[in-house]
């Protein structure tokens, strides 16, 4: 046990209250090692094993294994009114949102193959700053671009992707443009473009090292309509500058940058923090190594939603089946020649649909639904047992 923690500052709220089980303590995971986890309670940080229930629900499913972001019950295993009493891992509480490593895998012939065997990489996310930068860093000297003017580098397709990755976790995206400063010539085309490629999504232009725009980043972290400080994981490609971003958050250096690995010349990717990081104005990250890898495989409802667009000319085709390639009465092929509707973002949708349909299984309702299951039963249990109870 260290320093304690108000557990309104962790994203703690009312809804969670009704769901813990009698006589047990609310902990959030903030690290995961093999069969126990590093967790934050109103108490402070504990190191904590799985529970017996835990680790029979895990082993028909890995999907129930704790992980970082999730809310859990602790249990204690001393008798009550010890002081520094020991806890274990009793369960874990349902998910709000979650980000799932599907069950399949690129196969050596290049294919993929599903083994059922889902993994969820961070838990209770609220947002998701998909980070693009406007240009990458480190150009020719006195040179502000590599790009002729009013060409930026920011790359659509990733950010569709991402976005449709963050829908489908059931988070809430928002798309920041990083580095503008390297890119001062036509930003708001660039916006209008990142605007249209993400539909009802916010986009802000974020500098970390001026500051600009970090407290429209910041906002988005103080849960508007609750009280409890909101969780957030950043996705981008490697030298977007989320490390920066999130240092400027915490207004400290809780993240190596690459300028820092650079340096020392240790590796990159290391990770010198915790991996969940509170933040001082309120709100918390979520940065692992599996989130910062987290790819490309889990979506389809998540197209659906990014694509909004598209889904809605298909309503117009004359059948209802349309592939929208050759088929007569297309109202999407007619949108492209008319020039309504980018060529470019028509073939992403079409190398995202195929890349969801791997993935038939692993949408958020199975899990949500798969959860609540198992947390009724879990309740009930504990109930009839009452050996939770204070
Ligand atoms: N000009 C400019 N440079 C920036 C900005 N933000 C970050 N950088 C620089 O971009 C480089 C990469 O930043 P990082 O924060 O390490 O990027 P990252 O996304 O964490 O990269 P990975 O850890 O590889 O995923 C560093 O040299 C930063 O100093 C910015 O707003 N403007
Ligand atoms: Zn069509």
């Amino acid at each position: 046990m260290s320093s304690s923690f108000d557990l309104s500052l962790l994203g703690w709220h009312d809804r969670l209250e009704a769901l813990l089980p009698d006589g047990t303590v609310p902990a959030r995971v903030a690290r995961v090692h093999r069969g126990a986890a590093e967790v934050l309670s109103a108490g402070g940080e504990h190191h904590v094993r799985f529970g017996a229930r835990v680790r029979r629900a895990a082993a028909d499913d890995p999907v129930a294994l704790p992980c970082v972001g999730d809310w859990v019950a602790l249990a204690r295993l001393d008798a009550a009114g010890d002081e520094g009493g020991r806890y274990e891992l009793a369960a874990v509480l349902p998910r709000t949102t979650a980000f799932v490593r599907g069950g399949v895998s690129r196969d050596s012939r290049g294919g993929l193959s599903g083994d059922g065997q889902g993994q969820v990489l961070a838990a209770n996310v609220d947002v998701v700053f998909v980070a693009e930068p406007a240009m990458h860093s480190a150009p020719p000297e006195g040179v502000r671009g590599v790009l002729p003017p009013g060409k930026h580098s920011a790359d659509l397709g990733r950010i569709e992707r991402l976005v449709a990755l963050a829908w489908e976790s059931g988070a809430q995206p928002v798309v920041l443009i990083t580095k503008p400063d390297l890119f001062d010539l036509g930003l708001d085309d660039l916006l209008a473009d990142v605007a249209a490629a993400a539909p009802g999504v916010d986009v802000h232009p974020v500098c970390s090292l001026t500051g600009e725009g970090v407290d429209l980043v910041r906002a988005h972290l103080s849960g508007g309509h609750s009280a409890a400080a909101g969780t957030a994981v950043v996705l981008g490609p490697s030298g977007a500058g989320k490390s920066t971003l999130v240092n400027a958050l915490a207004g400290a250096d809780v993240m190596e940058t690459q300028q820092v690995r650079a340096a020392d010349g240790r590796g990159r990717h290391t990770t010198v923090h915790r991996e969940m990081i509170i933040l001082p104005g309120g709100g918390l990250i979520i940065d692992t190594p599996g989130i910062r890898r987290v790819g490309l495989y889990d979506m389809s409802d998540g197209v659906d939603l990014v694509f909004s667009d598209i889904e809605e000319l298909a309503e117009g085709c004359r059948f209802s089946d349309c592939g929208h390639t050759a088929e007569p009465g297309c109202a999407v092929q007619e949108a492209l020649e008319s020039g309504e509707l980018p060529e470019r973002r028509l073939e992403s949708w079409r190398r995202l649909r195929r890349e969801a349909r791997w993935m038939a299984t692993r949408t958020d309702a199975r899990l949500r639904s798969e959860e609540t299951r198992k947390w009724k039963i879990i309740h009930k249990e504990m109930r009839r047992s009452g050996r939770n109870r204070p």
